[in-house]
C-alpha cells in the first residue's frame, strides 16, 4: 500500500504527531510544511513521517505550504531536544519552525519619473517631482523621505501617471564574507591553534558523506585577550573556502557591532546578526538566505541554533561557560550541549571558546571526548592584569560608603592618567533592600518571596523576579512612620552616587540590564565605552565579559564575596569565572592593567586562586569535590519544579510525586522542599532534585515516574529541568 497517511507534528505543547489522510494529487514527504485541521482551526505543522494506509476515516491535510521542507538534520535535532529535555515534541518544533512573514522581501517596488506633471499640482507633489528629477529609481519610502511627504503623495502621482512603478531586485541581505580579505598576522601559538581548527573543518567537510567518525568538539582554552576570536575566525575562513556555512553563537549582549565590525575587518563584510532586536523583515530575509545557503555566516544568540542551515560546516560557541546559554523556561535546553548535538547531526566540528571553561567541558577534555587547543598568553606580549585583594576588615570604607579608600585612590589615579576604570558590582538598582528604621519592616514583593529593590533613577521599588513596580512610599506601610525607610546595601546606582560625590569631574556611566532603551541602547553604550567615552564604568555582569575596552587599565571588584554564599553547587566555579572574566577587562590595550578585589574573606579558595593565578589548582580541587559528591559531569541531575496558585495543592502534588518516585539503584530523589524562591508571580513553588549516576537513563526513568504520578490538577504544574543551572 502506498504511504497516504501523514504523521504531522504541530508546534504546540503536544507530545505526539497527529495522523491525516493525504488527498489524491498531493505528493507529500517527511519534512514538508503543511496546513492541517486541528479542532476548529487550521494549523501549520511539519510532516514527521509518511506511512502506508488508506487514511479513509482521517481528516485530510489541507495543503502544502510553499516553503522549503525542514531538513532531516533539523528534524532530528527537534527529536533529540524533546527526548533529552522531556519537553513536548511540538514545543521543541516551535523552536525550529519559522515561517517567513506574509510578504517575503524578495522584490521591492521602486518608482521613477515617467510621465507629464499631474493636472492638479500641489507643493507636496512639486517637491516629489523635483526630488525624482534625473530619472533615478527610488523606493517609495526613500522618495517620500527625500521630498518630505507621505507615501500617499507618491501613490497619487503613480495614479496620475507622473511616476511609474517597477520591481527592484533586492540586494542580498548580507554580502559574502571573503576568507582572504585580511588575513591576520598570527602569533606562533595562535597559528598552531588556527591550523588545528581549520584542519578539523576540512576533515569534516571531506568526510560528511561517508560514515566517518563524528566531527570533533574542540575547546579553545585561552586566557582573556589571547586572541580566541582571531583564531576561530580562521576556522570560519576555512568553512567559507569549502563553501560551507558557519554559525557563531554568543551570549546576546556580546553581539555588539564592535564584534560585527571585527568580523568585517577580517572578512570584508559583517555576518548576518541574529538576536532579539533584529526586525522581522530582516529576520525573514536572513532565514530565507540561511535556508538557501546564500547567507554564509550567522552570528547569533541562542535561538540561532535552530536556524535551517543548508550546509552547516562549523559551529562556534563563544564564552561556552556562560549561564545565559541555558534556556530556563519553556523548553529548558542548554545551547552549548545542543550545539554539540547539532554539530554531530550536520557533520560539523563544534568549537567551544572560553578563558574560563566550565568544569563540564574541562572534564570532557580529560575524558578524551573533546579536544583542546590552548592559548596560554595574551596577544602582543601584553601581560595579564595583576590582581590584589583589599581586605575590607582592615581597610573598610568610611561610614555609609562602599569603596575602600585604597580603591578610591586607584580610581582617581587612573582617571587622572586619562585611562578608564571599571567598578564591578553584580547588583542592579540602588539598594537591594529597603528597611524601616522604626519597625524593622522590609519591603517585599506582593507576588514573590523577594525583597523589592530600590531603583533611584526610576524612583521605584522593583521586583527582579516578576517586574512588580511601585513608587517608593513616603511612610512605612507597616507602622506608618514617615521618613523612616532606609536603603540597605549597595547596587550599581548607589556606587555611581558615591563616585559622583568623590570624583565629580569624572565622566561615569552605569551599565546594567536596567539601562533605559534596552539591549540595543546598551550595545551602543558599550561601544562608546570602548572608544573611551567614559572615565568610570559602574556595571553588573553585563559589562564583565566578552567586551574589549582598550583604554581600561583598572578593574575594581566591589564585593567579591557575593556569589560565594549561595547553596548552588556551582557557586564557587561561577564566582571564579566571573571574577576572572571581569578582571580580564583590564590591560587589554597598550598599557598594563591591574585589578583590586574588595573582600571580607581573602583566604577563601576562590579568592586565593584568583589572586595567585593558580587557576589549575582551583579547578582541580573543585573538580575533585564534584566527583566526590557525584555532581555533574560525574553524575546526572534533574529538577522537578512543582508550582501552583494554591500552596497546599502544590505541596501535596510534590509529595505525591515523591511517593511514587520508586528510584532504581543509582538514583536518589530529594524533596519536595520549598524552593528558595518559594513564591514567584503568585505561584508557590516546591522542588524535587533527582541525582543519578551516569549509567542511568535519567530521561526514561523520569518519563515513567511522571506517567505513574498522573497529571497534576487545577493550577498545579510540573516543570522538568534536566541539568539544572539554577537552584532557586
Ligand atoms: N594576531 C593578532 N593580530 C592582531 N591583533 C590581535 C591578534 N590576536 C589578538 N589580537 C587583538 O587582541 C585583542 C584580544 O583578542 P580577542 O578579543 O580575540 O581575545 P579573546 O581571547 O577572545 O579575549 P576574551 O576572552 O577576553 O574575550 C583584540 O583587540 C584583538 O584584535
Ligand atoms: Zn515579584
Amino acid at each position: 500500500m502506498t504511504a497516504r497517511i501523514a504523521e504531522v507534528l504541530i508546534p504546540l505543547a503536544l507530545d505526539q504527531t497527529y495522523s491525516y489522510a493525504v488527498p489524491a494529487g498531493l505528493d507529500l514527504a517527511a519534512g514538508d510544511v503543511v496546513a492541517v485541521p486541528l479542532g476548529p482551526r487550521s494549523r501549520i505543522g511539519v510532516v514527521w513521517e509518511m506511512r502506508p494506509g488508506s487514511g479513509g476515516n482521517l481528516k485530510p491535510v489541507e495543503g502544502r505550504i510553499d516553503v522549503p521542507p525542514m531538513r532531516p538534520a533539523l528534524r532530528k535535532l527537534v527529536d533529540f531536544v524533546a527526548r533529552y529535555t522531556l519537553a513536548p515534541k511540538g514545543s521543541a518544533l516551535g523552536l525550529a519552525l519559522r515561517l517567513p512573514g506574509d510578504a517575503p522581501d524578495v522584490t521591492r517596488v521602486g518608482v521613477r519619473l515617467a510621465g507629464p506633471p499631474p493636472e492638479r499640482m500641489t507643493p507636496a507633489r512639486h517637491r516629489v517631482i523635483e526630488a525624482a528629477a534625473g530619472g533615478l529609481v527610488h523606493t517609495k519610502r526613500d522618495l517620500a523621505k527625500l521630498a518630505d511627504v507621505s507615501t500617499g503623495v507618491i501613490d497619487g502621482l503613480v495614479d496620475a501617471g507622473t511616476l511609474e512603478t517597477l520591481a527592484l531586485t533586492a540586494a542580498p541581505v548580507v554580502e559574502d564574507p571573503d576568507p582572504a580579505f585580511a588575513r591576520p598576522d598570527l602569533s606562533p601559538d595562535q597559528r598552531a591553534a588556527a591550523q588545528t581548527l581549520a584542519a578539523a573543518v576540512a576533515t569534516a567537510a571531506a568526510e560528511r558523506a561517508g560514515t566517518a567518525p563524528p566531527p570533533p568538539v574542540i575547546l579553545i582554552d585561552g586566557v582573556t585577550g589571547s586572541g580566541k576570536t582571531e583564531v576561530y575566525f580562521e576556522a570560519v575562513a576555512e568553512a567559507l573556502r569549502l563553501g560551507r556555512q558557519a554559525l557563531i553563537l554568543m551570549p546576546e549582549i556580546a553581539l555588539t557591532s564592535a564584534f560585527l565590525e571585527r568580523f568585517a575587518a577580517r572578512f570584508g563584510v559583517r555576518p548576518a546578526a541574529w538576536h532579539s532586536a533584529v526586525g522581522t523583515r530582516r529576520r525573514d530575509r536572513i532565514l530565507t538566505g540561511v535556508e538557501a545557503g546564500s547567507v554564509k555566516v550567522v552570528a547569533g544568540a541562542r535561538s540561532a541554533l535552530f536556524l535551517p542551515f543548508r550546509d552547516l560546516g562549523l559551529v562556534v560557541v563563544d564564552e561556552e561557560h556562560e549561564q545565559a546559554y541555558k534556556q530556563e523556561d519553556g523548553v529548558c535546553y542548554h545551547t552549548r550541549d545542543m550545539a554539540i548535538v547539532r554539530g554531530r547531526l550536520e557533520a560539523a566540528p563544534v568549537l567551544l571558546a572560553s578563558a574560563t571553561p566550565s568544569i563540564e567541558t574541562r572534564v570532557n577534555v580529560g575524558w578524551g571526548r573533546f579536544r583542546r587547543v590552548a592559548l596560554p598568553e595574551r596577544f602582543g606580549g601584553r601581560s595579564l592584569p595583576s590582581i590584589t585583594t583589599i581586605d575590607m576588615r582592615r581597610d573598610p570604607p568610611s561610614q555609609g560608603r562602599f569603596l575602600s579608600p585604597l580603591l578610591l585612590r586607584e580610581v582617581e589615579r587612573t582617571v587622572a592618567a586619562g585611562e578608564q576604570a571599571l567598578l564591578f558590582l553584580n547588583r542592579r538598582g540602588f539598594a537591594p533592600l529597603t528597611l524601616c528604621r522604626a519597625c524593622g519592616h522590609r519591603t517585599s514583593c506582593p507576588n514573590c518571596s523577594a525583597w523589592l529593590v530600590e531603583h533611584r533613577f526610576r524612583r521605584a521599588l522593583v521586583c527582579h523576579h516578576c517586574g512588580h513596580t511601585e513608587r517608593v512610599p513616603e511612610a512605612c506601610v507597616a507602622c506608618g512612620s514617615v521618613g523612616s525607610l532606609v536603603p540597605c546595601g549597595p547596587g550599581v546606582e548607589r556606587i555611581a552616587e558615591e563616585v559622583a560625590q568623590c570624583l565629580p569631574e569624572a565622566r561615569r556611566i552605569v551599565l546594567s540590564s536596567d539601562f533605559p532603551g534596552g539591549t540595543e541602547r546598551l550595545r551602543t553604550e558599550l561601544e562608546a565605552v570602548a572608544k573611551g567615552e567614559a572615565d568610570i564604568v559602574i556595571g553588573t555582569q553585563l559589562v564583565a565579559k566578552g567586551h574589549n575596552f582598550p583604554g581600561m587599565t583598572l578593574v575594581g571588584v566591589l564585593d567579591a564575596d557575593i556569589g560565594l554564599t549561595s547553596g548552588d553547587p556551582r557557586a564557587s566555579e561561577r564566582t571564579f569565572q566571573l571574577l576572572q572574566q571581569v578582571t580580564g577587562r583590564a590591560g587589554r590595550g597598550a598599557k598594563p592593567g591591574r585589578a583590586l578585589v574588595q573582600t571580607y574573606q581573602p583566604e577563601h579558595p576562590v579568592i586565593a586562586a584568583l589572586v595567585s593565578g593558580e587557576a589549575e589548582r582551583f579547578y582541580a580541587e573543585e573538580t575533585a569535590a564534584r566527583e566526590a559528591a557525584g555532581l555533574p559531569p560525574f553524575g546526572r541531575l534533574a529538577a522537578l519544579i512543582v508550582s501552583g496558585e494554591d500552596r497546599a495543592a502544590a505541596e501535596a502534588h510534590g509529595r505525591a510525586l515523591a511517593q511514587v518516585s520508586e528510584p532504581p539503584p543509582g538514583v536518589m530523589v530529594l524533596g519536595p522542599a520549598e524552593a528558595p524562591l518559594a513564591l514567584i508571580r503568585s505561584r508557590y513553588r516546591f522542588r524535587l532534585l533527582v541525582k543519578a549516576v551516569r549509567e542511568v537513563n535519567l530521561q526514561a526513568y523520569l518519563r515513567a515516574w511522571l506517567a505513574r504520578a498522573g497529571k497534576p490538577r487545577g493550577s498545579v504544574r510540573v516543570a522538568v529541568d534536566i541539568d539544572p543551572m539554577s537552584f532557586l
